[in-house]
């Protein structure tokens, strides 16, 4: 069963993820990333792509040509979960620029 983080995860889990945020309207974080041109954007995009799939986890995302924006929630549980951070991390340590 997934569960949502508590205040003291959330707070825990925004200082430890470089360059993502809270958005403002509900229990979510986002980052937008850029690259070089489409071809890396969707490349990374790929990449995400197949673990969303293998992990069953799948983000809200938005690309023009090379820039992408990411929003992570779980809706399951109408927030924020590790399963966010999970996927978090996993961005944050493929993205390369
Ligand atoms: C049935 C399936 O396991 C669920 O709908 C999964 C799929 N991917 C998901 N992705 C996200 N971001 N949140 C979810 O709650 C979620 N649930």
């Amino acid at each position: 069963m997934v569960q949502k983080l508590t205040d003291a995860e959330r707070t825990q889990a925004l200082t430890d993820l470089k360059d993502w945020s809270l958005v403002e309207n509900r229990d979510a974080i986002k980052r937008t990333l850029t690259f070089k041109d489409f071809n890396e954007a969707f490349g990374f995009m790929s990449r995400v792509a197949l673990y969303a799939d293998k992990a069953d986890h799948h983000p809200e995302w938005f690309n023009v040509y090379n820039r992408v924006e990411i929003t992570l929630a779980t809706h399951d549980v109408q927030g924020l979960s590790e399963r966010d951070v999970k996927l978090a991390q996993f961005i944050n340590a493929i993205y390369k620029h």
